[in-house]
């Protein structure tokens, strides 16, 4: 028998959503994301988001760097309501800013967009972000944007996801001419034909007029030469194609794909409709005392990420937490399983786009935003009751590496704090050559911001001045076995063996080739691109 709670919790799951958005830049993710809020109510005219972004960065000073690169650093949730359900929007870094925060916001997704150029198709950003999406199993879903300008043939788009990312794909929505001539989708489920008009700027919501297939108006309403290539693809895809199977979309095996124009709001509505009724709701995670289900009434969450100086007048740090089970009340202690303390969480936050707003109760699935001087790490637990830790955060193959030096000997220890406790927050990897002559921290990055940001905030906060030294590397693989199994190879080639944080070894290869040649020279060796940490279990050197 269920008790109050858990039927709260049943019901706030049943009518909830979270997803991220991956993609590549310039594909139209704020274009996207904002007209998602458009439908979801959130905003009334399109352009806030990018408004409020541009005011944000007139008028805040949080971060010089912030303002002299004209970019944003802080990544938000954004929150709407659709047709009576909530939906969380973990809105991912774009561009410049791709770091491991990008990563680690994938952890606490429940599913993800693939927003494609449907000019370009594939582009590395958007793969790399579906390996750790496939790494999770999560559902994909796939937005192939800007039809309204001329781009590549839908069924070629169709194939290259399905060859190259393993994906079986299948097309909800059907686009209706391309470039200056598109103008609808085809929805496949229900059969009808959903014709737009552009709105000015699509500011505001497209005009949809729908029709049957089998509907007279057509001729009238659509080009001859149009409606043939129609009916034409989509006996292409009915020949070619198997169903929808959920099952499927909910494993991360199969992707529903949808056509649309962001910018001009075609197929928007349409894509979240049915992104609403397929999307996985918050579900059960891994746990040190097993899988639990969201309706466990008692509250728990993880840290996916750590925000720091997001108030220039506060100079804060804030703690995202993924809500997983139980109902969060403002003002509730809880346990912080690292360190065995409990935590007042007092003032928790609701973060909408830049501002943050004070929230009362969240239920799993939502994000709050906790402050923490300096008692939250990436991958910790939160809970009440009985103790439970979730299986952390792991660390993603960096790509960029670098030793980082410090050259006035009387800042010694400012640098030494300032580098540990960067990397404890997670803003960077450390790692260290073997050597233990060579102790300058070689840092380790998935974007080049995450170096700028160590620098300018060392310098900041720490008041040490640094110099970074690139280094030729853009692979790293962690050792299965540790440094017995690595020992019992002997010598390798074409490789640096370094360490981690936690004392463990990683090879550094100057390029891909290097590892798999590697790879193929010593099969005994077992070699992995994530080292599964940020637990308490794991002891820092
Ligand atoms: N023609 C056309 N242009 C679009 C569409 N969606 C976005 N764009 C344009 O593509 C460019 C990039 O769009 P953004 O929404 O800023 O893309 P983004 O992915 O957020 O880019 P980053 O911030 O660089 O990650 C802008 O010039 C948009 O106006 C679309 O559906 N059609």
């Amino acid at each position: 028998m269920s008790t109050e709670i858990e039927n709260e919790l049943l019901e706030a799951v049943e009518l909830r959503r979270n997803f991220a958005i991956i993609s590549h830049p310039d594909a139209g993710k704020t274009t996207l994301t904002e007209k998602l809020l458009l439908y979801g109510g959130a905003i009334h005219e399109a352009g806030a988001v990018k408004a409020r972004r541009a005011q944000r960065k007139a008028t805040s000073d949080w971060m010089a760097m912030e303002q002299q690169r004209g970019i944003s650093i802080t990544s938000t949730v954004l929150q709407f309501i659709y047709r009576n359900c909530q939906i969380n929007l973990l809105d991912t870094p774009g561009h410049q800013d791709f770091s491991e925060d990008t990563y680690r916001t994938l952890a606490a997704a429940d599913n993800a967009v693939m927003l494609i150029d449907a000019a370009k198709g594939l582009e590395p950003q958007t793969r790399k972000l579906f390996e750790v999406c496939k790494l999770r199993g999560i559902p994909i879903f796939t937005f192939v944007n800007k039809l309204d300008r001329p781009g590549r043939e839908p069924l070629e788009l169709l194939d290259e996801i399905e060859q190259e990312l393993g994906l079986q794909t299948y097309a909800v929505n059907w686009p209706i001419g391309m470039g200056d001539r598109f103008k609808g989708v085809f929805d496949r489920h229900q059969q009808q034909i959903h014709l737009f008009e552009r709105s000015s700027h699509g500011s505001k919501e497209a005009r949809d007029t729908t029709i049957d297939l089998g509907d007279s108006r057509i001729e009238e309403l659509l080009e001859q030469s149009l409606f043939h290539q129609l009916k034409n693809d989509l006996e292409l895809l009915e020949g070619a194609g198997g169903d929808l199977d959920l099952e499927l979309v909910h494993q991360g095996k199969m992707t529903p794909v949808f056509f649309g124009s962001a910018m001009t709001n075609f197929g928007v509505e349409l894509f979240l409709k049915y992104f609403l009724d397929y999307a996985l709701k918050p579900g059960t995670h891994s746990s040190s005392v097993g899988e639990v289900p969201p309706s466990y009434p008692e509250f728990s969450g993880f840290v996916f990420k750590l925000q720091a100086n997001m108030d220039p007048k506060h100079r804060d740090r804030v703690a995202f937490v993924r809500v997983c089970t139980g109902k969060f009340e403002k003002d509730m202690t809880v346990n912080h399983a690292r360190t065995g303390k409990v935590v007042r969480l007092s003032r928790p936050q609701k973060l909408f786009a830049q501002e943050r707003e004070s929230i009362d109760v969240a239920y799993p699935g939502d994000v709050i935003g906790l402050n923490n001087p300096g008692v939250f790490a990436i991958g910790d637990t939160i809970y009440t009751g009985q103790k439970l830790e979730y299986e952390g955060i792991p660390y993603f193959s960096p790509e960029l590496f670098a030793t980082l030096r410090n050259p006035n000997p009387s800042k010694f220890k400012q640098f030494q704090k300032g580098v540990s406790e960067l990397r404890e927050e997670g803003a960077v990897q450390i790692m260290y050559a073997t050597d233990e002559a060579k102790r300058d921290p070689i840092l380790a990055a998935v974007g080049q911001l995450q170096f700028e940001v160590v620098q300018f905030r060392l310098q900041n906060e720490y008041g040490v001045e640094t110099i970074l030294d690139l280094l030729p590397y853009s692979v790293a693989r962690w050792v299965e076995g540790g440094w017995e199994a690595l020992n019992q190879v002997g010598r390798l080639f074409n490789t640096t063996t370094v360490k981690d944080s936690m004392g463990r070894p990683v090879l550094l290869f100057r390029n891909e080739w290097n590892c798999q040649q590697l790879e193929g020279d010593h099969p005994e060796l077992k070699l992995s691109a994530i080292a599964p940490v940020f637990s308490s279990q794991n002891t820092v050197l």
